[in-house]
Formats: C-alpha cells, sequence, structure tokens
C-alpha cells in the first residue's frame, strides 16, 4: 500500500499531541517516505553487498522421531526376529525454499506444529537439516526459546557477560553497555542480577533475554513468540525497540500468533502448513490466506479502510520513533 491510496481508503488521520518530537508534522506528513532522516544510523556492519541474500533456504527439510521407542520384549525378539521397533518418523519441514535480503522484516505464521520454531532453531543453526541446506551469510541474534539459551546456573550477570561475548563483544564493549541491558529489562532484575537465572520467572526470563539479545550488533535478529509472555508496559517498550532495529536496517524473522505484531513489524510473511511452505508473500495477504484456512466462514475479511488505518498508524509510529530516537541522539552529542 502507498500514502495516497491509504489516505483515499480511510478518513483516520494522526492528532498532534503535547509530546511530539521535534519536526513531527502530522497534517502534510505522515508515513516514513515523506521525511529526510538523512543516513540511517546504526551500528550495524553488512558482509553481504546490497541485492544479496542475507539468508539462503534451499530443499530445507528435517525428520523426527515420532513418539519414544520402547524396548522390545523378548518375546517380540524371538517371534519377530527384530532386535528394534521400526523407527516412527515423520518430516516436520520439506522441501522449503527462499531467500532474505538485508533490511527485510520477515513473519512466520502457521498453525501449533507448523514447524516455525524448528525453522528458525534450523536458521540460527542449533538444529541441523537432514536435507537441503540454510546458509546464512551474517551474525544472527536469536530469541527463540523463552530462556534466551542462558545458562540457569549462571546468574544473570555471568549470563550477559557469557551471551554477548559469544557474539563477539569485547569485555569493555559489554561494561559499556551493561547499564542499558540492565534498564531495558527493568529492576526487577537489577535485583535479582547475582541470583541463578534459573531463579527467574518467565516474565523476568524474557526482560532480560530480549534486552541482551536486541543490544548486540548482529545484523539478523529471530524472536520467536516472545512478545506475548511480557507485561504491557514492557511490550511497548519492546515494540519501540524493534522499531529502532528495523529502522538501522537489520534483517528481522518474527514467529508470532499475533496478528497485530505481525502486521506491525514485518512487510513479507512466510507460511507453513503441515511442514511446508505453503506461501510467501506480502504479510497482509499471508495473514489473510492463513485466518481464512484456520477460521474458515468465521474469518471476516479486515475492509480495506481498516487496512488502510493500520498501515497508516503502523507508519506514523514509526516516524515519531525515529524523530524522538534522533532527538535523543541529538541531545547525548550536544
Ligand atoms: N526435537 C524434536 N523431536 C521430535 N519432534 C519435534 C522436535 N521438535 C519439534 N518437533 C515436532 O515438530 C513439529 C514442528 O514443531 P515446531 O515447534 O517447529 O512448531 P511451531 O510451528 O513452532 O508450533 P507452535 O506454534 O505450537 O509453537 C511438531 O509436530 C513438533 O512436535
Amino acid at each position: 500500500m502507498d500514502r495516497a491510496t491509504a489516505l483515499e481508503l480511510t478518513d483516520w488521520r494522526p492528532t498532534a499531541g503535547e509530546n511530539d518530537p521535534p519536526g513531527y508534522d502530522p497534517e502534510n506528513k505522515l508515513t516514513w517516505d515523506d521525511y529526510d532522516f538523512g543516513r540511517v544510523p546504526g551500528t550495524v556492519e553488512w558482509n553481504t553487498a546490497p541485492g544479496e541474500p542475507v539468508i539462503r533456504v534451499e530443499n530445507l527439510g528435517i525428520e523426527f522421531l515420532r513418539g519414544r521407542k520402547r524396548n522390545l520384549s523378548l518375546r517380540e525378539i524371538i517371534f519377530t526376529g527384530r532386535s528394534a521397533h521400526d523407527k516412527q518418523t515423520f518430516w516436520a519441514l520439506r522441501n522449503i525454499n527462499f531467500t532474505v535480503g538485508r533490511g527485510e522484516a520477515v513473519g512466520l505464521v502457521g498453525g501449533n506444529g507448523g514447524g516455525k520454531s524448528t525453522l528458525l532453531k534450523m536458521i540460527a543453526g542449533t538444529l541441523l537439516p537432514d536435507e537441503g541446506k540454510a546458509t546464512v551469510s551474517e551474525g544472527v541474534a536469536p530469541l527463540i526459546e523463552l530462556t534466551g539459551g542462558f545458562i540457569g546456573d549462571l546468574s544473570a550477570r555471568e549470563n550477559i557477560y557469557l551471551t554477548a561475548g559469544l557474539h563477539g563483544m569485547s569485555k569493555e564493549q559489554i561494561d559499556e553497555r551493561f547499564d542499558e541491558i540492565v534498564d531495558f529489562a527493568g529492576p526487577a532484575v537489577r535485583d535479582g542480577l547475582d541470583v541463578p537465572y534459573r531463579h527467574f520467572s518467565s516474565g523476568m526470563q524474557v526482560r532480560l533475554g530480549f534486552a541482551v539479545i536486541t543490544c548486540l550488533d548482529e545484523p539478523i535478529i529471530l524472536v520467536d513468540e516472545v512478545l506475548a509472555v511480557g507485561d504491557a508496559a514492557f511490550r511497548s517498550k519492546c515494540y519501540t525497540r524493534m522499531e529502532n532495529l528495523l529502522d538501522e536496517g537489520r534483517t528481522l524473522f518474527l514467529v508470532s500468533h499475533s496478528e497485530g505484531d505481525l502486521m506491525r513489524f514485518c512487510t513479507r510473511g512466510l507460511y507453513l502448513k503441515g511442514g511446508e511452505l505453503a506461501m510467501d508473500g506480502p504479510m497482509d495477504q499471508v495473514m489473510e490466506q492463513y485466518m481464512s484456512d484456520l477460521m474458515g466462514a468465521d474469518h471476516t475479511r479486515p475492509t480495506d479502510a481498516t487496512r488502510a488505518e493500520s498501515w497508516l498508524k503502523r507508519e506514523d509510529s514509526r516516524v515519531r520513533n525515529r524523530l524522538r530516537r534522533d532527538q535523543v541522539r541529538a541531545t547525548a552529542g550536544a
């Protein structure tokens, strides 16, 4: 959708507020493309040339064992002549092909068990495929499990240093960002910095995981269904941070069951159904297909006006956040 179409389709317009950032003009400028932000600042350094894919997934497949194997009884071994049960396996993912470019924001949708988390794990390199390959040409910051891959017996402080260190940050760099990470995670995490991580509540684990992973300088970010866990205030901070990461040109892979989150951040959607890639296209069309498969006749199509309104709101929110961030940077640099 473009600005002119969106403005024609809906009556929604943003209202000016007291706390609007300098430069924000809701009357005439509403969308990202109308503002000249200059060069997007950011710490991301790409090894990949513009236009080259940063993720290339070719004929990817993975086969899992179904259920747990029971040992054969002596009678079964004698009468069947076999020494073990036949392995019952299934393909959790098969024939998956796609590429992702620099700065793309991709939403993964699909029903429970569709293979979304498995795909992210293979992109992150924590699971190896049985067929095909996933080639990733940039560093990846994965938040693909609630625990963020942190170690339960280490304290939160030790986990911050360990995780950031594994992603190539020096001790001095981590020292510099330490307070920013902990401030973002919130006072409960600050109070528990020296407590073993496994004693954290799931909300505190997600806060710390999100704060650390999004503070890394990796160009590719994988986020698996973690935004749903935090409270409303934390979610709002996460949304702003995600917008900032996208503005810096990072590539995002987001798994979520929240239509709002997917539509807010992602421009492209991948729909996994029964372990196969059922659709790859613009996020709103992919969401539409997924919802109509899921809900059948009960699914009410969003009107063009509703879509246009969501699009304008998202653009407006990105603009305000970006101007606010530029203002903070300018004040800090003055
Ligand atoms: N290590 C494993 N061993 C055996 N089966 C597995 C393993 N990991 C995942 N599976 C199975 O693979 C399928 C895909 O799982 P996956 O977690 O990727 O789905 P998902 O789309 O992320 O689901 P949800 O939306 O419920 O999180 C499921 O049937 C799941 O039970």
